[in-house]
């Protein structure tokens, strides 16, 4: 599809690309480069100049753009919640359109504040007495109230902190893995997407789709020199969030029990653990002896590495760790190994050897 403006505006200039369902789709790219219009011709509040949008194979002009609305949620930055309405009838505001009774829809108002994580005594409060986190997570319950199929989200996260922020998208991966959704969602931050999406569209200036790929493949092997600069300088370490560490051999290192710490002092680092195996700290080579402080003497410990998560964690543990090794833990967080960032290096090498990730990236030198 095209969209031009009555001042001759290109928005989007002959847009093509298809959105899996049940996956989360991103749109990313600089600033006026065509998102918005594009993720508003969906749900009709932009209609395209040229082209359709189909839906279910059904093109949306053939529905009434109220209707169509209530099958596709809208979340919007700042959440662009009715401030003079309490937090659950925010919610309830599409179930009570579609003629549910009012108790049905505050019932499941409620479900949906503990669904997106909200304790439902908030219900009863306005917007302005919220959080922005809490507020952005009320606007995606509201969005989900009435069970649509498919989601537009525009830079839902954008005007919270980066803490809250990384915390809003692990809670919408969490979300999406038990309801299934098609996403939509709109950002310029390529971390935020490659993070989020399973297919992200780069889109550039004039509404031009750059690349349209996963996110490995993204990083990996950039369409051109605008993706590649835009994808940035380090998408070689981010590239690490998609490779796991499976093939990362584990050592052994001395252990010793949270209260009972070794005696004599020893000559290597010791990892120190509790009752549940779960790791305290390390006890620096050749401390000295002093029983009143001995838990004083352990040094806090580095990040954690969990089995079978991306091999940018395996770097990060060995590389934040004090005694340089890193320590990887099972789900259950229990000491299962260690692990140096030496070995960590060497298995992205031999990865990096394996045919499907061996072709030379572009754009490196560029
Ligand atoms: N109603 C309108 N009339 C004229 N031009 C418009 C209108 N709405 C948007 N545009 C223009 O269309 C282009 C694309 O805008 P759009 O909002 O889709 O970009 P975007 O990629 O979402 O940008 P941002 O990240 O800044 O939100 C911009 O140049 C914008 O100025």
């Amino acid at each position: 599809m095209t969209k031009r403006f009555d001042d001759g505006t290109v928005a989007v200039d002959n847009l093509n690309l298809s959105v899996d369902a049940g996956t989360i789709t991103v749109f990313v790219g600089p600033s006026g480069c065509g998102k918005t219009t594009s993720l508003r011709m969906v749900n009709r509040m932009v209609e395209p100049t040229e082209g359709a949008v189909l839906v279910d194979g059904a093109d949306v002009r053939a529905s009434d753009p109220a209707l169509l609305r209530r099958r596709i949620g809208y979340v919007i930055q700042q959440a662009g919640l009715f401030p003079h309405r309490t937090v659950l009838d925010n919610v309830a505001t599409v179930p009570l359109l579609s003629g549910w009774t009012r108790r049905r829809a505050r019932d499941r108002a409620g479900e949906l504040l503990e669904l997106v994580g909200l304790p439902t005594e908030l219900g009863k409060r306005y917007p302005a007495q919220l959080s922005g986190g809490q507020q952005q997570r009320v606007g995606v319950a509201r969005a989900l109230a009435a069970d649509p199929p498919v989601l537009l989200m525009d830079e839902p996260f954008s005007a919270v902190d980066p803490v809250v922020r990384e915390g809003l998208q692990d809670e919408l991966l969490r979300l999406q893995a038990e309801l299934d959704k098609t996403i939509v969602f709109v950002t310029h931050d390529i971390d935020e997407a490659v993070k989020v999406g399973e297919k992200v569209a780069v889109f550039r200036q004039g509404g031009h789709l750059a690349q349209y790929a996963e996110p490995d493949e993204l990083l990996a092997r950039p369409a051109d020199d605008f993706v590649s600069e835009f994808v940035g300088r380090d998408r070689g370490y981010r590239r690490l969030s998609f490779l796991d560490a499976s093939g990362i051999e584990l050592r052994d290192v001395p252990t010793a029990r949270e209260g009972a710490l070794p005696e004599p002092r020893p000559e290597e680092w010791v990892l120190v653990l509790n009752a549940e195996d779960r790791p305290r700290g390390w006890l620096p080579p050749g401390s000295t002896v002093d029983t009143g402080s001995e838990t004083a003497e352990v040094q806090p410990g580095g990040s954690l590495y969990t089995k079978g998560t991306p091999m940018r964690g395996a770097l990060d543990a060995a590389l934040s760790s004090p005694s340089g090794l890193g320590v990887v833990v099972d789900e259950d967080g229990r000491y299962a190994g260690v692990v140096t960032a030496e070995e960590v290096l060497e298995a992205i090498q031999q990865r990096r050897a394996e045919p499907e990730h061996g072709e030379p990236e572009q754009g490196g030198f560029g």
